[in-house]
Formats: structure tokens, sequence, C-alpha cells
């Protein structure tokens, strides 16, 4: 069957999210960081769902990513009836996993491209494992290129620093990360200072993933509670917020982890650049705006306890949308590997986007 091609993993910069094996999937449950380093082996596209749904695995890149390698499981173990029904089934499966992050289905069509393309079970195997390790290779590429692309626009003539939100690492992405492959660029050229990482409750990932990943590579960072984001800002010495981004419409309106806007208000009142870091394969120009991007809520769980540890009265009423929406016109520049959207607009959307 598939003799998958090295996977991009074992080459990837830096911490992993991932590690394909051809007829497995390795995922770091990133729910058990920075505790515990759990890797957990899923063998079907079945695996793959439950693990994005339970967030083992997030970050809009990384769903991508995960969900291919899913299709790609799904052929790889499909049985030899009807296998094109199952593996359509399988895509239907990731497709329901989550609602935000238009990495998903960018990256579900992708390999429906390929798979409609395919004559046999054993054809559709081995293809498809190549679409994934492709699309897996392609991300960290755009990664690398994006960082380049936002120096370019921040042009630091001397070290700065930086306050980010949630986790845009290799633990969201192919590898590298998004906001944090600029901050990791940033340390590399010596040009950074300090990066403040807001903790992002509910989920924590920038106390639990950020920081963590920050650390393993030595690069400076301050973690800080969400709240304390206005003071730093106060304090003047950050030149710019960078954040990832989950999908971003044709105006330029960008959904992103929840408390996202609120830093995007703050930015501007302090005279500090406000930068998205996203691929193009977060790009969704047949969305208008970003009142129709579909926010994801969760259980009210995640904001009334810590690992079963109460923080709130039981059973108290939760709102809890995991994203928001940030209007383009708090944004100063959107940094993709096709280019840069400076002030974005529908305009500058379509130029770079079609
Ligand atoms: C480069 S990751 C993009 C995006 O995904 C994260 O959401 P989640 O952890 O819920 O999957 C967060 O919004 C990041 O900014």
């Amino acid at each position: 069957m598939a003799n998958s091609p090295l996977p991009p993993s074992s080459r990837a910069i830096g911490t992993v999210a991932m590690r394909w094996h051809g007829a497995s999937l390795e995922l770091l449950d990133q729910r058990l960081l920075p505790m515990e380093e759990h890797w957990i082996t899923v063998e079907g596209a079945s695996g793959v769902s439950q693990c994005i749904r339970d967030m083992v695995v997030r970050g809009a890149p990384a769903i991508g990513i995960s969900a291919a390698y899913g299709v790609a499981l799904a052929a790889r173990h499909a049985g030899g009836g009807d296998w094109k029904a199952e593996i359509k089934q399988a895509i239907r499966e990731l497709a329901a996993s989550r609602p935000t992050a238009v990495n998903l289905f960018w990256a579900l069509q992708r390999m429906e491209r390929v798979f409609h393309k395919c004559h046999s079970l054993d054809e559709a195997s081995k293809r498809l494992a190549a679409e994934a390790v492709t699309i897996h290779e392609d991300d960290l590429a755009a990664n690398l290129a994006m960082a380049g692309n936002a120096l370019e626009v921040m042009h630091p003539e001397a070290p700065i620093s930086v306050l980010t939100h949630c986790n845009t690492g290799a633990l969201a992405t192919g590898g590298y990360g998004t906001a944090l492959g600029v901050i990791r660029r940033l340390h590399e050229k010596n040009l950074l200072t300090m990066v403040y990482a807001d903790e992002t409750r509910p989920w924590l990932q920038g106390s639990r993933l950020t920081a963590w990943e920050l650390a393993q590579d030595s690069i400076p960072v301050t973690l800080n509670a969400d709240g304390a984001a206005a003071a730093i800002l106060a304090q003047g010495d950050v030149r710019w917020v960078v954040v990832g981004a989950d999908r971003i419409t044709a105006n330029g309106d960008v959904a992103n982890k929840i408390g996202t806007y609120s830093l995007a208000v703050l930015a501007r009142h302090h005279k500090v650049g406000f930068m998205v870091v996203a691929p193009s394969s977060t790009i969704d120009m047949s969305l208008a705006a970003g009142t129709d991007i579909p926010i994801e809520e969760r259980d009210g769980s995640e904001v009334r306890e810590i690992r079963g540890i109460p923080l709130a009265p039981e059973g108290i009423k939760v709102f809890n949308p995991v994203f928001d929406v940030t209007p383009a016109s708090l944004i100063d520049a959107i940094v993709t590997e096709k280019g840069v959207v400076h002030n974005p607009n529908i305009t500058g959307m379509r130029d770079l986007f079609g």
C-alpha cells in the first residue's frame, strides 16, 4: 500500500504537533501540555475527527493538516467493498469536527479533488497520502515565507517587543508557526526584546502552549493575564500586536481566538501596530464579511472549571464563544505567504486573492 514520502514532521523546525507514519498519525495531546507530553496514535478518520473536536490537536492550519491525514487514513484502511463511500463518509465526518477554521474545509477540498481522480483503492491510498504530506509541507513553507514578509512590514532597525494572543506556533500549524513564526524570525535575527503572551482564557493556549513553545526555544517571553494587555500596551514598549487567524473574509475581517478583537481596539488606541499572520488557506473569499463567519461556541465547563476544579458556582450560565471577529478597519496588515494586504479592504484582498 502507500509508501508515504518522508513525513515533513521529521524535518520540521522545532516542536511538532503531529507525526505521520503512513498507516497511522500521532498527535501530541495539547490538552495535557505543558505538564505532560503525551502522544495519541490514531488510525482512522473518526479518531482524527474526535481529536479535532476534543482539541487534542488545534490551531487552524494544524486542524486542516490533520484532517487531510485523516482522509489518507480512511483510504489506507478502507475495506474492499464500497471504498469510495467510506472515504466520502470520512470527509463528511472530518468536516463536521469544528466550524470556524476555514483551513479545515480548504484541506478537505484539496483532498476531495485528488480523491475524485482516483480509480482504485490502491491509487487513492497512495495519492491521498502524498497530498496530505504535501499540504503539511506547503504549510511549513508558507510559515517560513510569512515570517520574511512580516519582517519587511515591521522593518525593525533595533530589537522590538511584541504582544501575542493564543497559540499560533508549531503546535497550531505544520511547523514554525504563523504569528509565532514571525516572533521566531525576529529572535533569530536578534531583533526581539520581549514577547508578551496573553494566557488566553479559557483554554489557556497562551500560558500552556505559547509559553511552552517559546521557552523550549529559549525565546524571551513574559506571560500575562489577558486583562493585563491594556496596561502592557500603555507602557509603550510594545511595537506590534501579532496574532493568527481562523478565517479571513473578502473584506479583510478576521475571525480569531476570543479576545483578539479587544486587543485590536487596544492597539489602535495606543497607536500600536496590529498584524494578522495567516496562510492563504485561511482566506475565505466566499464570505463577504466577518458577520458571515460561523463562530464556534464550546461547553460552559471550559469557563466554569479548570481540569475539573470549579472556578465558578456550579451550573452558572456561561457565554463561551471561542472566536471573535476583528473588523478590517482595526487591522494594519494581513500577512500571508502570497503577500501583504496593508490596511485591508475588499480591493486589497481581491488584488491578492482574486
Ligand atoms: C495559527 S492557529 C490560528 C488560530 O487557531 C486557534 O484557535 P484554537 O486554539 O481554538 O484552534 C487560535 O484562534 C489561533 O489564533
